[in-house]
This record gives C-alpha cells, structure tokens and sequence, in this order.
C-alpha cells in the first residue's frame, strides 16, 4: 500500500538534518548562509539560506496580526496597512506586522505594533503556534496573533499612528464579510501585492462562509 501520506514515505523528512552553517556575508538586518545538511536519501548537500540578525531570545522573529475592529452599527472591518516595500519594489497589501523586541511576549509586541502602525488599541484574544513564513529561503518565524477592537472605546476612536522615522503606512479598513472580494478589487484597481497569509486567509474565510453545512454530493 502506499503510505507516503501517513508515515511513510515522507517519515523518511525525519532523517535528514542540518550539517554545518557558514555565514557567507552578514549586514546589519539580514545574513546569508550556506547551509550544509543530509537529505532524506543521505546524501549531502548545501542550501542557500538567508537569516535574520535581530532574533535574541524571542520564540519568534515577529508577529503579524490579525485586528478586528468592532463598532455599534458597523460591519466588523479587518484592519490592513498598506506600505511601500522595497526587496519588493511596490506598494504591499498586510495584516500589521513587527519584530519581536528582546525581553518582549509575542502577545505584548502585537498589541504594541497595532498601535504603532494604526493607533489602535486592541486586545489579545488567540495566538497561533511558531509558523514559518517562507522555509525555503529563510528561518523567518512569526506568531500570528489575533486582536479585537473596540472601536466604540473613546481611545479608538481618532486613532493615531505612532510612526518611526522612515516608516509609512496607509492603514485601510476591510469588512470582514466580503474580505476576498474586496482585496481582489484593491488589487485590480492599484498596483499592489498582497501578502500570502492575507489571501491564504481570505480563501479560508470564502470556504468556510460558503456552504459549510452542505452535505458531499456525489462526485463525478
Ligand atoms: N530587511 C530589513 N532591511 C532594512 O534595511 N531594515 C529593516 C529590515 N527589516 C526590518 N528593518 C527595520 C525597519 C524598521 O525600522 C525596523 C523594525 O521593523 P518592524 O516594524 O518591526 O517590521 P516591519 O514592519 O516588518 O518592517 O526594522
């Protein structure tokens, strides 16, 4: 029988390990490594890895958060920032995001990166595991976490950004009953891209609200 989907053939990943790490150049936010490690075959080979250098003690290198602002008469809105992106060379379409400080809880740098960027003050209600963001090129971690706002408290209601030098960010506002269909018509409209874990989360909303207790029909 073939296995390779429960224990199988891909129980053979648990085999492989990571060999040797050499620093090939380090600046002062970003490293690139060569990576030496055994395949599930046994074979060694090498990978071309990039690192973050601002990770010290925290379980991940940041977080992105997941903000729901609540309102008296309003549908609920997921807030977004929008920002000029330069390893991309355009205008990004995410959730708020930042990087952990040292001595900071994944849960105190969400609630604190929120406020920075869209002067909301929120609350924690969830936290996802450790997730990687994108394992093929590099360790990149982060936790998401996600937030409700009261948007009816009086400390939300002229939200002010609190930006850093050389940051910008455009904070908008989606309802979350149309959230695929209103990104797909931002992305039409402006040259911007959207970040995976915003579509990925968009078309998991879509699935799950569509028919979610519609039995299988038969398949042809
Ligand atoms: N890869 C980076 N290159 C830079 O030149 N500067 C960088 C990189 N990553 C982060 N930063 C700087 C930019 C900000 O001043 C700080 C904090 O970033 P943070 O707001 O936590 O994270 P992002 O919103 O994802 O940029 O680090």
């Amino acid at each position: 029988t073939n296995m390779s989907h429960e224990g199988g053939a891909s129980s053979k990943s648990s085999t492989s390990s990571v060999l040797k790490e050499e620093v090939i150049t380090e600046g002062k936010w970003v490293k690139f490594e060569k990576t030496t490690y055994v395949d599930p075959s046994g074979n060694v080979r090498i990978w071309e890895t990039v690192k973050r250098t601002t990770k010290k003690n925290s379980s991940a290198d940041g977080v992105g958060i997941f903000a729901v602002l609540k309102r008296t008469l309003h549908y609920d809105c997921v807030v977004m920032v929008k920002q000029f992106r330069p390893p991309m060379g355009c205008y990004c379409l995410e959730f708020p995001a930042g990087l952990i400080d040292e001595n900071e809880s994944a849960e105190a740098a969400a609630l604190r990166e929120l406020q920075e960027e869209t002067g909301y003050k929120g609350e924690v209600v969830g936290i996802s595991p450790v997730t990687c963001i994108d394992p093929g090129l590099s360790n990149c971690t982060t936790h998401i976490v996600s937030v409700n706002i009261n948007g009816d408290d009086p400390e939300n209601i002229r939200p002010a950004q609190q930006l850093a030098e050389g940051e910008f960010v455009e904070v908008l506002l989606i309802p979350l009953h149309h959230f695929q269909d209103k990104i797909n018509e931002i992305v039409k409209k402006e040259h911007v891209v959207v970040d995976t874990k915003v579509y990925a989360y968009a078309m998991g909303m879509t699935l799950a609200t569509a028919k979610p207790k519609e039995l299988p029909v038969l398949k042809q």
